[in-house]
């Protein structure tokens, strides 16, 4: 990779996107070469010499767009939510066949959204019941956040990791949805609402005790110094990394 890594933004004209574009063309150690958004074509990025592409689209298109850059040897930095293990299984398919290259995927850029899903693998197995509440914009796709699916299976690791029984619940009749979605076995609740950016409660309860983990970001430029530093370190980390925490040395 250049010394000055030729940085390529997808999704460029959506909220994440347009402040991607000012981050990098802001940052003096990296050079936007491409800003693409819907129906503009990925030959684009090849064509300008993309080194790495930051992608902040859609569910929908990350998969094409990160086929796109691997099988041409652009490392991605990819803020966009949907990840399920079978996506994650072939996107380590399409790097067996391009080693030298690197993807991560960033379920949350918010120092401080890595920071609280750190400390929630901490807290996990000492407290007998655990629930997450996100809270977002009207405008987000998909629910729950992927942040929040992320810190419901940090959790829920540490917890059997640690044989921690299931948390106690006697509901025998709920109204559909009334106790949010269960990823695996963490009840995970999504408010959407104006005014909102992003946001999560992570709480932990037991007898007389109650300890809450809570993160908020109040604009999208808070997840700008993610996005930098996975673009900075990509280019030496080849494969897959799940997870900005893998960037941020912050010991186990
Ligand atoms: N990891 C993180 O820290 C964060 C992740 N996100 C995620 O990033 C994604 C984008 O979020 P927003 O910017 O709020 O959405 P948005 O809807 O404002 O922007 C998405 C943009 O992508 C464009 N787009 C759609 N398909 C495309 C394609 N095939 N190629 C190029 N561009 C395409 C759309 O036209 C739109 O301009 C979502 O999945 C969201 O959950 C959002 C905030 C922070
Ligand atoms: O769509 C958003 O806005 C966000 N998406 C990511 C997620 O789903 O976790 C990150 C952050 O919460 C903002």
């Amino acid at each position: 990779m250049s010394s000055k890594p030729r940085v390529a933004v997808l999704g460029a004209r959506g909220r994440m996107g347009s402040e991607a574009v000012k981050a990098v063309t802001a940052a003096e150690d990296m050079e936007l070469v491409a800003a693409l958004d819907r129906d503009e074509k990925r030959e684009t990025l090849t064509e300008a010499g993309a080194e790495v592409a930051v992608d902040l689209t859609h569910p929908d298109a990350v998969m094409g767009n990160l086929e796109f850059c691997v099988r041409n040897g652009i490392h991605a930095v990819v803020g966009t939510t949907g990840w399920t293990d079978e996506r994650l299984a072939t996107v380590r398919g399409w790097l067996a066949g391009s080693p030298a290259t690197g993807v991560l995927i960033a379920p949350n850029f918010g120092i401080g959204a890595v920071l609280t899903m750190h400390f929630a693998r901490q807290a996990a197995r000492f407290f007998e019941s655990v629930e997450i509440v996100e809270l977002h914009h009207p405008g987000k796709a998909d629910a729950p956040s992927g942040t929040a699916v992320r810190t419901a299976r940090i959790i829920a690791e540490a917890r059997r990791a640690a044989g921690c029984p299931p948390a106690p619940d006697a509901t025998t009749t709920a109204l559909d949805g009334a106790r949010g979605a269960e990823v695996d076995g963490v009840p995970v609740h999504a408010v959407r609402l104006r005014g909102l950016v992003a946001h999560q409660e992570v709480l932990f309860g037991d007898e007389g005790e109650i300890f809450t983990l809570r993160h908020d970001s109040m604009n999208r430029g808070s997840f700008m110094p993610g996005v930098l530093l996975g673009i900075r370190r990509i280019g030496q980390t080849p494969g897959l990394t799940v997870g900005l925490e893998h960037f941020m040395d912050l010991g186990s």
